[in-house]
């Protein structure tokens, strides 16, 4: 251990992404094998007693790295001095929920966490929300934190990334390193955009080694958007691993750095780049360097990629036009 441990929080600890991510969090794969970790997990105050249980987990692993485990069900506690805020919990949508409902019920959540993320979250603190509506939950909780630079909250689209990545490596039969510069642009919704016309095969543009734009457009963009709700469909319950493992690279990254020569999607307030109006948390192409991230600039987008890009970014602006008509941001 070379430094002093880094405070990490965890909101909806006791649900099923959490299960997948603290033990991974714990054995340093969320910020690298030099870096002790303090998890202080927020639960609602009917699953603490679950998230109890699972700290009772942690502690047999004697994980080297894990330095202490606090239990919160109040959010100004839990993200007291917080390095990295992980905003996995979320209200689901259930039967008969309108979208507007979902919004409002979700902004329940993330006022209030971003209101405590800016009251009390260590100078360098770094927000991933992971719970959906990603990007505008994100939104929401930008919107209550303005003493926060923004561009510290951030949405994941890094499982949409991965599932991109390996459904190309599949339908071209090479290994997904040697996929690079893959993009997911938008919403991580039914909207977002894989991108595999700036992408790369063993250095060869992926969309000339496809070639093949029924399979772009009938297979590969609708297994990728859709993917969440196959899994869905196949285990009776939502991509929860994987969803994880996606939390962890898209940390790991922002913090260690993207490889030379590669980039990764994340959803990230817009600085107006590609024409995706300033501020929308929306998923664009990131290179990561010293702890900071900037969006890749200068990409060539063809008029397929910019119908599916503005697509995908209206129906963030449209979420961004009820949250605000709820007040909320
Ligand atoms: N961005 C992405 O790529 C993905 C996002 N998701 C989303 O992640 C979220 C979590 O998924 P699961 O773990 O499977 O759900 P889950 O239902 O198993 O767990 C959610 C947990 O959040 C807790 N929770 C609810 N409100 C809370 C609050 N105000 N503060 C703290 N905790 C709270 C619940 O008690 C529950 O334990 C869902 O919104 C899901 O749709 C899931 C997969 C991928
Ligand atoms: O659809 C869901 O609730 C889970 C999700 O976001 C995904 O798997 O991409």
């Amino acid at each position: 251990m070379t430094q002093a441990p880094v405070n990490v929080t965890v909101t909806g600890a006791a649900g099923q992404i959490g299960y997948a991510l603290l033990f991974r969090i714990a054995s340093g794969q969320l910020l690298g094998q030099d870096t002790p970790v303090r998890l202080r997990l927020l639960e609602i105050p009917q699953a603490v007693k679950a998230a109890e249980g699972t700290a009772l987990e942690l502690e047999d692993g004697a994980f080297p790295l894990l330095a202490g485990i606090d239990i919160f069900d109040d959010p100004k506690q839990a993200f007291e001095g917080t390095n990295v805020a992980l905003l996995v919990g979320a209200r689901p949508r259930t039967k008969g929920m309108e979208r507007g409902d979902l919004l409002e019920a979700n902004g329940g959540i993330f006022k209030p966490q971003g209101e405590a993320i800016n009251a009390g979250a260590a100078d360098d603190v770094k927000v991933l929300v992971v719970g959906n509506p990603a990007n505008t939950n994100a939104l929401i909780a930008k919107a209550h934190a303005p003493d926060v630079p923004a561009e510290r909250f951030t949405a994941m689209t890094r499982l949409d990334h991965n599932r991109a990545v390996a459904q190309l490596a599949k339908k071209l039969g090479v290994a997904v390193t040697d996929i690079r510069k893959l993009t997911i642009w938008g919403n991580h919704s039914a909207t977002q955009y894989p991108d595999i016309f700036n992408a790369e095969v063993k250095g060869q543009n992926a969309a000339e080694a496809v070639n093949d734009q029924a399979w772009l457009e009938n297979e590969f963009i609708p297994r990728v958007a859709k993917r969440g709700a196959e899994i869905i469909e196949a285990r009776g319950a939502s991509s929860a691993a994987s969803a994880a493992n996606a939390a962890i690279d898209h940390v790991y990254d922002w913090v260690n750095g993207t490889p030379e020569g590669d980039w990764v999607s994340m959803g990230v307030p817009s600085d107006g780049s590609y024409g995706v109006p300033e501020g929308l948390i929306s998923s664009f192409p990131v290179v990561c360097k010293n702890g900071s991230y900037e969006i890749v600039q200068g990409l060539e987008i063809n008029d397929f990629s910019r119908s599916r890009i503005d697509a995908s970014v209206g129906e963030l602006v449209e979420e961004r036009d009820a949250v605000t008509k709820l007040g909320l941001v």
